[in-house]
C-alpha cells in the first residue's frame, strides 16, 4: 500500500542570535524520516523543545525544511524548501483556535473565503459545503451566523476543525489541538475525530504530550529527542516494550 504521506530526510536549522552581532545555526529537525498510511494516526511525541512544532509547521507548509523531501501520495510536495504551490492537503489545527481566527468576522464569512480563494465553487455550492461542513463537525448551520467570542472552547475547536476539512484534505495535523480542552470536550472532541476519520479515511498526524490519548488515536510512534528520531514503531510495541532511554522517560512520567 502507497503511504498518503512519505517524509524522507527531513532537516531544518533555525539562525538565533548568539551575542549583540553575531547568529549561530541552531539545527533543531535532522534526518527525520517516516511514513503514514491511509486512514492511519502517527504520533509525535517528545521533550519540550525536540522539533515537534517545526515538524508540524513544515508538513502544512507554515515552514520550509532546508533537506529532505516530502511525497503525499507518492508526488513530491517538498523538495529541499520547494513546496508545491496552493497544497491544500496537508491541514493544521492548533492548540488555540481563537488566536487564529478574525474576531470581528462571522465564521460563515470565514470559511467562505477560503472556498473563494481555493475551489471554483459556485455561491450556491460554497453555501452548501458550509453547510455540510459544520454539520460534520456536530455544529449547526446557524453557527456560520456566529462570531469566534459566542463560541465556547470545544466549539471554537470544532470550528478549527471545519476549517481545515472544508477544503477534503487527506492528511489533518493536530499540534497539541485537544490539549487546552476539558477531559469531556476532549473525549468529545476525539470521539470526533476518530468518526471523520472513519467516514472519510483521514490521516492524523497528533502531537501531543498526553500520553492517553497516544494510546487511545494512534496507530504508530515516532519518538523525537533534540530533532532526532530516537525510536519509531506500532503503538502497541512501544507502548508495551520501549527500547530508547527518551521513550522510557516519556512512557513512565
Ligand atoms: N522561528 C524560530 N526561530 C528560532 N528558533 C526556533 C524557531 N521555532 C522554534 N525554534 C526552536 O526550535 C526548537 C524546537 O522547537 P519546537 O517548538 O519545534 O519544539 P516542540 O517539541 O514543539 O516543543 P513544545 O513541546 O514545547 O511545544 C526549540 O529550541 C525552539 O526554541
Amino acid at each position: 500500500m502507497q503511504p498518503v504521506l512519505k517524509v524522507q530526510a527531513l532537516s531544518k536549522e533555525f539562525n538565533v542570535r548568539a551575542g549583540m552581532f553575531r547568529s549561530k545555526k541552531l539545527k533543531v529537525l535532522s534526518d527525520i524520516s517516516f511514513c503514514l498510511n491511509e486512514g492511519q494516526t502517527i504520533a509525535i511525541i517528545g521533550e519540550t523543545g525536540s522539533g515537534k512544532s517545526t515538524l508540524a509547521k513544515i508538513l502544512a507548509g507554515a515552514e520550509r525544511c532546508d533537506t529532505g523531501q516530502i511525497l503525499l501520495e507518492g508526488h513530491i510536495l517538498e523538495d529541499g524548501g520547494h513546496r508545491q504551490p496552493n497544497c491544500r492537503d496537508i491541514r493544521l489545527i492548533f492548540q488555540s483556535p481563537a488566536s487564529s481566527l478574525n474576531p470581528s468576522s462571522p465564521i460563515g464569512k470565514m470559511l467562505n473565503e477560503i472556498l473563494l480563494h481555493n475551489t471554483e465553487l459556485s455561491h450556491t455550492e460554497r453555501k452548501e459545503k458550509i453547510n455540510t461542513t459544520l454539520l460534520k463537525v456536530g455544529l449547526l448551520s446557524e453557527h456560520k451566523l456566529y462570531y469566534p467570542h459566542m463560541f465556547s472552547g470545544g466549539q471554537l475547536q470544532r470550528v478549527a476543525l471545519a476549517r481545515a476539512l472544508i477544503l477534503d484534505p487527506k492528511v489533518v495535523v493536530l499540534d497539541e489541538a485537544l490539549s487546552a480542552l476539558d477531559p469531556s470536550v476532549r473525549a468529545q472532541t476525539v470521539n470526533l475525530l476518530l468518526k471523520l476519520q472513519r467516514e472519510s479515511n483521514l490521516s492524523y498526524v497528533l502531537i501531543t504530550h498526553h500520553l492517553s490519548l497516544v494510546k487511545h488515536m494512534s496507530d504508530s510512534i515516532v519518538v523525537l529527542d533534540h530533532g532526532h528520531i530516537v525510536e519509531c514503531g506500532e503503538t502497541h510495541a512501544v507502548f508495551a516494550d520501549p527500547q530508547s532511554k527518551i521513550t522510557q522517560r516519556l512512557l513512565n512520567c
